[in-house]
């Protein structure tokens, strides 16, 4: 069996691999797109995070390719529809790093109602001031969830545990797949989760309907004070739309995990001191990449050994 490999992955998962084959791996393989479709023409696997776009293009130059695996959840950067086409089945990384994901989003919210980097820094500079410092809890405040999949319904239950009060948008939720109420979301509208949440948070595939979901007008109906989170994909919010937002404080502040171009060039949003900005990173922890890359590679090996696997997508 012959692996490529074109982003980074753990070692645990090259491990797994080269028990069963040749493994090509370069991080940077994704940028080299004059060398990828040679190495591709007698590949059985490609696995890739969000930056390698798998297009049918590239499929039609690696004939002899079984899976593709993707380590991690968003699957914007493939095309499914070619990748069905072909007969080449898509893996990916269900639920490796969706708790990462849930301390990220809990990492920001603290950021804004308890800014203790700020503060050291400023007692750092020579000040104690108490009063600037001063913010709210999040107890008893409204976190509100667009998209209540994996990562939504494991914040929502530790949201709980804070005391938040949690509403969900989500017209997609298989009744069946999750009791929503069970985990203690208030499943609602779409304009009930922005009018009244004082924090919103993102959980949604970018997809055509996803994308700039949140636009002008929705943030318009949202509160003064609120704060948006998107560890979703850039594309889920339009960014000019939201640098009008912050900059004329409609809305309290921002935190980005995820830029409509990654790594942003000329983005005015990165101006602004009401908006938080990561380079990508929530998923990004030791245990979630352990998970991810054992998990991808594990369910690449089922797939080519013909055995079934629970993260081929449908
Ligand atoms: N920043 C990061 O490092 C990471 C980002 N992500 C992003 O987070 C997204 C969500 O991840 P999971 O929760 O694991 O996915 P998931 O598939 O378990 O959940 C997504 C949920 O969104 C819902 N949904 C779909 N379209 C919707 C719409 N138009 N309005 C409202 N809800 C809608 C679905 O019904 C589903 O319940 C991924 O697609 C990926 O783009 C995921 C992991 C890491
Ligand atoms: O692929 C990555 O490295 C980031 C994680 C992510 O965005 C995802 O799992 O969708």
């Amino acid at each position: 069996m012959k692996f490529v490999i074109t982003e980074l992955i753990w070692n645990e998962g090259i491990e797994i691999l080269k028990e069963m084959g040749e493994v090509i791996y370069d991080p940077n393989l994704w940028k080299k797109n004059e060398q990828l479709p040679s190495l591709l023409t007698d590949a059985d696997a490609l696995i890739v995070r969000n930056q390698t776009r798998v297009t049918g293009e590239l499929l039609a130059q690696a004939p002899k390719l079984k899976v593709v695996g993707r380590l991690g959840v968003g699957l914007d950067n493939i095309e499914l529809a070619a990748a069905r086409e072909a007969g080449v089945k898509v893996v990916f990384a269900r639920n490796a790093n969706a708790i990462s994901v849930v301390e990220y989003v809990f990492a920001a919210m603290f950021s804004f109602s308890r800014p203790l980097e700020k503060a050291s820094q400023d007692v750092k500079q020579g000040n104690w001031d108490r009063k600037l410092f001063t913010r709210e809890e999040i107890y008893g405040k409204t976190l509100g969830l667009i998209g209540v999949g994996e990562i939504g319904a494991r914040l929502a239950s530790r949201a709980k545990a804070f005391g938040m009060k949690v509403i969900g948008y989500d017209p997609f939720l298989p009744p069946y797949e999750l009791a929503c109420t069970d985990i203690g979301v208030n499943m609602t509208s779409l304009e009930k989760v922005l009018a009244e949440a004082d924090y919103v948070s993102l959980h949604v595939p970018l997809n055509d309907q996803t994308r700039n979901l949140i636009n002008r007008e929705s943030l318009k109906t949202m509160k003064k004070t609120t704060f948006i989170i998107n560890t979703a994909r850039g594309g889920v919010i339009n960014e000019s739309d939201l640098y009008e937002a912050l900059k004329s404080n409609i809305i309290a502040g921002a935190a980005l995990d995820v830029l409509s171009k990654e790594p942003p060039e000329g983005n005015q949003l990165l101006e602004l001191d009401n908006l938080m900005v990561t380079p990508h990173i929530a998923g990004l922890t030791e245990e979630a990449q352990v998970r991810t890359s054992e998990l991808v590679a594990r369910e690449c090996v089922k797939v080519l050994c013909g055995q079934g696997s629970l993260c081929i997508v449908r």
